[in-house]
């Protein structure tokens, strides 16, 4: 269904964020990191409360980790666990500076009760590679996430998992370029945003075929990180410079609610990858 017409309806989401208590930008695992650059961790903390607020008050259910000194790439939580059906795939960063994350994440799932938790064996940097269209988990590849964390993902969560070759260093995580705007239990129904030319000429043929009404994003739309949005269905959070993407998605009956993320862009994140979705199934 296209148009303004559309009636999107939202469903409540439950969402595990942690606060950049520790933020820095003091190495560089990504091509938007420059250390040199100033980063102030308080302007972190107020754009992170600011996005964690905005899903409060569209009605979604907000969970807190705690910060750990030392890693100042852990608000980004998004990276540390798929989460489908209740069953939980952790991570595997590439990065070493980033690896301590991981265990953390796991600890707050045993002690939150999750009992179906496997520490993947192949590097896998969770959501930030992984998006769940209601049917089948999209998963990049090409800078992060070995390939071979794909079928291994397949195997655990036990759902189809569909390859998708990123060329581009700019957009190093599958949420760099893509975002899933409304989930459907029926394949060819959900709907997404993408952006063509972070994907290999096979990957766009396959995102071609599997989402003919997909929306197309431009450059300008996935430089300000407009890919990393966060949709409910109806609400879609989107990094303030976002708007050309954002009135483009308005016309398809979705309400685009903008924050301010400029801070954490400087370690290459936006609102997506400081949102691990926790869907229980
Ligand atoms: C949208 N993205 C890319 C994410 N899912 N995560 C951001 C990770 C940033 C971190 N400095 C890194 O390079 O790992």
């Amino acid at each position: 269904m296209q148009g303004s017409l559309a009636t999107r309806v939202p469903t409540t989401r439950r969402y595990l964020m942690c606060p950049p208590r520790f933020f820095a930008v003091d190495y560089v695992i990504n091509p938007w990191m420059d250390p040199t650059q100033p980063v102030s961790a308080d302007v972190a903390m107020a754009q992170w409360t600011e996005l964690r607020d905005t899903y409060r008050r569209l009605g979604h259910t907000v969970e807190e980790i705690d910060p750990q000194p030392g890693l100042p790439d852990m608000v980004f939580a998004a990276n540390s666990g798929t989460v489908v059906d209740g069953r939980v795939l952790g991570s595997r960063f590439r990065a070493p500076q980033r690896a301590a994350e991981a265990e953390h994440f796991r600890r707050w799932f045993v002690e939150h009760g999750y009992r179906d938790i496997t520490m993947p064996e192949k590097i896998n940097e969770a959501e930030g590679d992984f998006a769940w269209t209601g049917t089948l988990l999209l998963a990049g590849t090409g800078f992060r996430t070995d390939p071979a964390a794909h079928a291994e993902a397949q195997e655990v969560l036990g759902v189809p998992v569909v390859s998708l070759q990123l060329v581009d260093p700019r957009y190093y995580h599958l949420d760099t370029a893509l975002f899933v705007l409304a989930e459907a239990t029926d394949t060819t129904r959900a709907q997404i945003v993408y952006y063509p030319d972070a994907f290999s000429a096979g990957s766009r043929r396959v995102l071609e075929r599997l989402f003919p009404d997909a929306v197309l994003a431009t450059r300008e739309d996935a430089e300000c990180f407009g890919l990393n949005g966060v949709s409910d269905g109806r609400n879609v959070v989107l990094p303030v410079e976002a708007t050309r993407l954002g009135e483009r998605l308005a016309e398809r009956g979705y309400e685009p609610v903008y924050v301010d993320i400029s801070e954490l862009r400087k370690a290459g994140g936006g609102p997506k990858c400081c949102t691990l979705e926790i869907r229980k199934g």
